[in-house]
């Protein structure tokens, strides 16, 4: 890269990649490095955190320029990933020694963009986690139907759900993708610009192609959307795998009413996947995960993305889990044979892609025989689950696959496939002799070098092998004139500072047996490793029903554990609307509050069609919160196909799922935190249905006393006339409780509480009633409010309790509205003079007061205008 005015052939190479790479920061391959230049310089070394240096001139300017090793580029690249990076690779795609001999001496190595490495399509074990899935999403559109396909080309998952237009943003936040890409802007997602393919010629056509097709109908005919969504996803592969064929399976096509619906915010709320803080830990996936592998925990976190609506469907899951619970013996044998099982789906993803290695056929090659190994051991159990009996024959049926490998492949094998060793001794003869005559040169270059100690009459004398000068005679520098002599029989070819290296004819035509040998039973290693790959690869569909069942069985021992460790039961399910939970838990403030010695108490809950909405009111910190989210992981757990923290529970299967707390700070959203309430709080409205549960935890407090509680009151009247949902409604205001002798299907429950010598005592007990009062005050004297404070607060209340006593308080007059239904009547003009009227308790007035509240009245008078 030297000068402006003419661009330097690299230079012209290097631009003409980065047109190609777009957005994606380009890792331009020099010899051992990975070189960035410019704006893709300046982003990357600040995003990893390496020296940004500059080499040559552009347009008279020094050229940005930062690098990393080729052979640490896995970790830099994980970085960049994670910083929200796609990163273009350009190899060169011939040696130096090829360039210059097809095009003269000065050229430059040919070099293309071999790969795009974005978010959603990581195959590499060290870019990837684990436990959870890597989608990649894309959204189609055909009028006003939307769909979106989703692959994960690590473990070979394909889907397609046909989507409303408001359903999209939840459908995703069940996948919750790497990477969502999509033709144009779609409301309400945050998206990237795709690589085209969005319609449903061309998503017909590729499905067609991918499969080797010639209808779709075995795949159930999708519709247009879903084709257009298919369509932009496998040209969104094609174009970051510049061809290389990933692991896809047949796609499944997802009925959206097959799951809960459980909107982001819920899942936020709920903290089913990710706790607030982030991580998997504090979650209930984190509360529950007893999984041994990591097939089994990524499943685990997608049952818990998405509980099933099909009744039959968690009933057979539910008795799997009862038959591992039933038999400690069993379940514990299970899951260490499991334990043991390397990521059949991860292995094979990476080599569908042609990033595979000779460990990831060991591992297919052990995984796959162990599946055999527990398929026979569980078959040898009794009175096993319809469920279990349809999976075991998918565990085996690989024996001529395994014992190829078995052959094939050495026990432990290098990650690395570049130096050989791989292929095991007795598997190809010609191999064998290969490694034979390479270790015969070897012997003979030992025995060279005795005779050569020997005859020379230097002990130190040493043959040694290095990649530049291969195999030499190394000698100590004051030895070196002994073999300088010219007709000493050797030859000078480098003195550093301590030593002096040699050849001789004897040892150039040992090293070159050595080196052809060698040389050809690498090529033939890798020629066996190809033909293993293709093997494997063919047989993917069948490897990947295994990897499935396997995920499957640790699911459900793993939850037969969990159930065993804390006393869980197996929940019933009903189509009925109820939830009936007898000795309820929360089970991540039960393991939080056990793990520092302290008891949770268990609570009971029973909502009906004729009892669907209960109403909590307690102190602060008495547990309603708590209270209302339990019940939401119970009927989670439940549809899951899980056991359930309670004593008893029966589940009426939820439709939808709905949770919000009130004025949760969302400000990375750029709206108010009333605003987000009342928004979300719409969106339940609009969408809640009969079989739905909803959880409303003070809602309406976001704003002044006045508005919140006139909100809270509409809309509890609101779930309870229109919506008819089982709801749970926590609240503050106490005046709410008066709604109870309006709406038959409404209960009143609180949080129990007693003050003892002055303190205040949460029980966590919930009971039936309204609480008697709110012990706020008590509550931030345990708080550690000051005792001044504190005291002052107490005499502002006592006034504040006497002007209410007096006057009806806030929720005078909330007897006489008419009900929901027949509120039509236009909203009465603000009068702040007749409300500042309403608050005075001339009792309780100084006469200092009485003056000021005088003077404050006779202001009100002239704003109104002083007729
Ligand atoms: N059933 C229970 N048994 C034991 N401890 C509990 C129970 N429920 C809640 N707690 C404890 O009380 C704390 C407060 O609970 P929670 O947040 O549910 O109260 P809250 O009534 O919603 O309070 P606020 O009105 O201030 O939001 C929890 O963090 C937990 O430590």
């Amino acid at each position: 890269m030297a000068r402006a005015d003419a661009p330097t052939p690299m230079m012209a190479q290097y631009r003409r990649l980065k047109e190609e790479a777009g957005d994606a920061l380009l890792f331009y391959r020099m010899g051992d490095f990975f070189e960035l230049f410019f704006d893709d310089a300046r982003i990357a070394a600040a995003c990893l955190d390496i020296a940004l240096t500059k080499r040559g001139e552009d347009a008279g300017e020094p050229i940005p320029m930062c690098g990393v090793p080729v052979h640490s580029a896995e970790s830099y690249l994980a970085r960049l990933i994670k910083g929200g990076h796609r990163v273009a690779i350009a190899e060169q795609i011939e040696s130096p020694a090829e360039a210059r001999k097809a095009r003269g001496s000065k050229t430059l190595v040919e070099r293309a963009i071999v790969r795009l490495v974005t978010p959603g399509t990581l195959t590499e074990e060290t870019l990837l986690e684990s436990s959870s899935a890597n989608w990649l999403a894309a959204i189609g559109r055909a009028g006003d139907d939307w769909a979106i396909a989703a692959a994960d080309i690590s473990t070979g998952r394909f889907e397609l759900v046909a989507c409303g237009p408001g359903e999209l943003a939840s459908e995703l936040a069940r996948l919750s993708p790497a990477e969502t890409v999509a033709d144009g802007s779609v409301p309400g997602v945050r998206t990237r610009a795709g690589q085209g393919g969005f319609d449903s010629i061309s998503g017909e056509r590729s499905l067609k192609a991918r499969f080797g097709l010639s209808t779709l109908d075995g795949m159930g005919a999708p519709g247009r959307a879903e084709l257009a969504a298919a369509g932009g996803l496998l040209a969104y592969l094609d174009a970051t795998q510049k061809g290389a064929r990933v692991l896809l399976d047949a796609p499944v096509r997802i009925a959206r009413s097959a799951h809960m619906q459980i909107d982001s915010a819920t899942r936020e709320s709920l903290e089913l996947t990710r706790s607030a803080q982030g991580g998997v830990a504090g979650s209930l996936l984190g509360e529950i995960d007893r999984c041994v592998t990591a097939c089994g925990r990524r499943l685990l976190a997608e049952d818990v993305s998405a509980p099933l609506m099909d009744k039959a469907g968690i009933e057979r899951r539910l008795a799997l889990v009862g038959w591992f619970h039933e038999d400690q013996l069993r379940r514990d044998r299970t899951r260490s044979a499991l334990k043991a099982l390397p990521d059949l789906a991860r292995a094979l993803g990476r080599l569908s892609a042609g990033r595979g290695g000779p460990r990831d056929l060991a591992q297919l090659r052990d995984g796959l025989s162990g599946a055999q190994e527990l398929r026979r051991e569980l078959e040898s159990e009794s009175e096993r689950p319809a469920m279990l009996d349809q999976m075991l024959p998918l565990l085996g049926g690989h024996a001529a696959l395994v014992d190829r490998l078995a052959a094939a492949i050495v026990e432990s094998p290098p990650l690395d496939a570049s130096k050989g060793g791989y292929i095991a001794e007795g598997f190809d003869e010609a191999l064998d002799s290969l490694r034979a005559a390479s270790s015969d040169g070897r012997r003979a270059i030992a025995a060279l070098e005795a005779r050569y100690r020997d005859s020379i009459g230097i002990a130190s004398l040493k043959i040694r092998h290095n990649a530049v000068l291969g195999y030499h005679i190394e000698v100590a520098a004051r030895h070196a004139d002994k073999l300088m002599a010219p007709d000493s029989g050797f030859t000078h070819r480098q003195t550093l500072a301590g030593v002096v290296r040699f050849n001789s004819p004897e040892l150039h035509e040992e090293a070159a047996r050595v080196v052809e040998a060698g040389g050809h039973a690498l090529a033939l290693e890798a020629k066996h490793l190809e033909e293993l790959t293709r093997l494997a690869v063919a047989d993917s569909s069948r490897i990947l029903s295994t990897a499935d069942a396997l995920a499957r069985i640790d699911v459900a021992a793993g939850n037969a554990q969990r159930a065993a460790e804390s006393g869980w039961v197996s929940p019933q399910l009903t189509e009925e609307a109820c939830l009936e939970v007898e000795g309820g838990r929360h089970p991540v403030v039960e393991s939080a509050l056990s793990a520092s010695g302290e008891r949770f108490v268990a609570n009971d809950l029973s909502l009906g069609r004729d009892d669907r909405l209960w109403l909590i009111t307690g102190p602060n910190m008495g547990g309603k919160s708590t209270f209302l989210r339990q019940a939401a992981l119970i009927a989670v757990l439940a549809q899951t196909g899980c056991f359930v923290p309670a004593a008893r529970a029966r589940v009426g299967l939820v439709d939808r799922l709905f949770s919000r707390v009130g004025a949760s700070d969302n400000l990375a959203r750029g709206r108010s935190t009333f605003m987000v309430e009342m928004v979300e709080t719409a969106a339940i409205l609009a969408q809640a249905t009969p079989q739905s549960l909803v959880i409303l935890d003070e809602i309406g407090r976001g704003t002044s006393t006045y508005d919140g509680l006139a909100i809270a009151w509409a809309v509890v009247e609101a779930m309870h006339d229109k919506l008819t949902c089982r709801t749970l409604f926590a609240t503050h205001y106490h005046e709410l409780t008066r709604l109870a002798g309006r709406l038959d299907a409404l209960s009143l429950h609180h949080v129990r509480a007693r003050e003892w010598k002055g303190d205040l005592v949460l029980l966590h007990e919930v009971a039936d009633g309204a609480a008697d009062r709110s012990y706020g005050i008590a509550v931030a004297k345990l708080a550690g409010l000051p005792p001044a404070v504190v005291a002052r607060a107490k005499a502002v209340l006592a006034k504040l309790e006497a002007g209410r006593d007096a006057t009806g308080g806030i929720a005078a007059g909330l007897d006489d509205l008419p009900l929901f239904a027949s509120s039509a009547e236009p909203e009465r003009a603000a009068d702040p003079l007749a409300d500042a009227l309403g608050t005075i308790d001339p009792d309780a007035l100084t006469p200092r007061e009485a003056l000021e509240t005088l003077y404050r009245l006779k202001r009100l008078w002239a704003e109104r205008g002083g007729e």
